[in-house]
């Protein structure tokens, strides 16, 4: 049988293709590298896969800016994609790249902690190019600014991208002159020595995801996409909503009700003095939990911006309950908002 296929951020080693097996096991999965994220929105819009798993936002940086402008969908491409799951993985970044013969390490000689930095620092001055994903550079700045203060660095694609160039530009020992930092799978891989491990600011460094995919007839009504809201789609918008699960989420009791999350993005009228302030407040008006707010320029106007929030909460097609109920209100303030998708929460496992 067929395979569902699912789309991560390519090549295989990436933080998202880890992200995914994770999620989507390969033996019942068919797991399909993209070369950028905006290739797996197109595919989960197009259908031509099932999911699509990006990163949205990581614990030590912050918001994927590329995520964000993808569902700020400006050029209304991706009116069907969806937000549907979200996935933590621990990111633990190594510095990549070859070692002298005379420096790796024996298979049959366990590595003492601490080896690997005493290496590094015989070979750091033969760097002259570090390449990677730039979300990956703010995560380590530490430790590049310690060791590789001034070392030429190359945004690309992906960490796993980054890797496969590496082992492209070293062929062997001799010429080593780049680096890349990449998922603990990668070195072995594409080839490659780890010249330091987990050189991440933070200890506990960890990326979340979102899986993709297209708006299926059993979802939600979609809302009126970006478009300005007149009073009569107020009327026919035909919410039916039940109540939001109780939320005892993070408590780790397997028996407790499965908690969702929402996803919204919505513009104001800016010049309407405490517009903002109106939207947001639908949210507590109803008791709902804002867990994530993000912003980015809308590109109708200067300095107008697509407010993005998330919640503890979910939009159902049938029933009453505090998302559709604020949606409605959200309404009467917002000049437009799309819902972006109901998934399942998943607990942090640093909480
Ligand atoms: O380059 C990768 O490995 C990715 O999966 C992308 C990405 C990101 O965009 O945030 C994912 C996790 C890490 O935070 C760094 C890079």
């Amino acid at each position: 049988m067929e395979r569902p296929k699912v789309a991560f951020l390519g090549p295989v080693a990436s933080y998202t293709h880890q992200a995914a097996l994770e999620s989507f096991p390969a033996a019942t999965h068919e797991l399909v590298p993209y070369t950028t994220i905006a290739d797996i929105f197109q595919a989960a819009q197009s259908g031509a896969v099932w999911r699509g798993v990006v990163p949205f936002e990581n614990s030590t940086n912050g918001s994927v800016v590329m995520t964000l402008d993808l569902l700020a969908d400006r050029k209304k491409e991706l009116k069907d994609v969806l937000v549907c799951g979200e996935a933590y993985v621990d990111v633990r970044h190594c510095l990549v790249g070859r070692l002298p013969k005379e420096l790796r390490p024996s298979p049959d000689q366990p590595s003492r902690p601490g080896d690997d930095l005493e290496r590094f620092k015989k070979i750091k001055h033969r760097i002259k190019k570090l390449y990677s994903h730039p979300q990956a550079w703010g995560q380590c700045e530490l430790f590049l600014s310690e060791h590789l203060k001034g070392v030429e660095r190359q945004d690309v694609s992906s960490t796993s991208k980054a890797a496969e160039i590496v082992a492209q530009e070293n062929p062997c020992d001799e010429h080593f002159t780049s680096g890349s930092d990449i998922t603990q799978l990668g070195p072995d891989i594409f080839g490659l020595d780890i010249l330091a491990y987990g050189i991440q600011d933070e200890s506990g460094n960890m990326t979340r995801f979102f899986m993709l995919k297209k708006e299926e007839p059993e979802d939600p009504i979609e809302s009126p996409l970006n478009a300005a809201i007149s009073p009569t789609s107020q009327e026919e918008e035909p919410i039916l909503t039940s109540a939001t699960m109780p939320s005892d989420y993070a408590s780790g009791n397997p028996f407790s009700q499965p908690t969702f999350k929402t996803l919204i993005s919505f513009t104001i009228p800016h010049t309407s003095p405490g517009a903002l302030a109106k939207g947001l407040g639908v949210f507590g008006d109803h008791g709902l939990n804002l867990t994530s707010i993000n912003t980015r320029p809308s590109l109708v106007e200067p300095w107008n911006y697509l407010f993005f929030v998330e919640m503890v909460g979910k939009r159902e097609r049938h029933g009453r309950g505090s998302v559709n109920a604020a949606l409605r209100d959200l309404q009467g303030v917002a000049r437009t908002w799309r819902w972006l998708g109901s998934w399942e929460m998943q607990v942090d496992t640093a909480v």
